[in-house]
């Protein structure tokens, strides 16, 4: 299981862009990753969200229907928000942008994000 979390915040949307591995170097996802054994989904996204950005964020909805990855793995994305008033920086990844729906389309994305793409782009509120 992979989760993925879809946090919003004055209209835009956080997303990050992979520094590795070499063939998606580059490619913008959310944040999220593997949840491991003994995990929950919300545990898991928690520590991710830790990891990846230093913050601690509250879980909130699933967003959209479950895809299946290349890999096989199943991909949960869940609404976050921010729990507390430390801002979301780069810990492992290229670069961290706050996009609105139209720059949002416009990123290059990881395939298996395109499947779930309309359900964020209705998180962020219209232009
Ligand atoms: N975090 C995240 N992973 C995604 C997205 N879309 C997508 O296909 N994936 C895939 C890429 C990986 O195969 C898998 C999770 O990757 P990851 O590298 O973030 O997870 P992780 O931190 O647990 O990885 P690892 O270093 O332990 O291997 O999900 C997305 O939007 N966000």
């Amino acid at each position: 299981m992979v989760v993925g979390a879809a946090l919003v915040r004055d209209g835009r949307l956080l997303v990050q862009q992979r520094a590795f591995p070499e063939d998606v170097a580059g490619l913008w996802e959310i944040p999220g990753g593997r949840v491991e054994p003994g995990e929950t989904d919300v545990e898991g996204l928690r520590r991710e969200c830790r990891e990846e950005l230093g913050v601690d964020v509250v879980v909130g909805d699933r967003v959209g229907a479950e895809v299946t990855l290349p890999n096989g793995m199943l991909f949960r994305v869940y609404a976050v928000t921010l729990d507390g008033a430390v801002e979301p920086r780069a810990v492992e990844h290229r670069a961290l942008r706050w996009v609105t729906a139209s720059e949002l389309v416009e990123l290059d994305w990881l395939p298996a994000d395109q499947a779930f793409l309309p359900d964020l782009l209705a998180r962020i509120s219209p232009e």
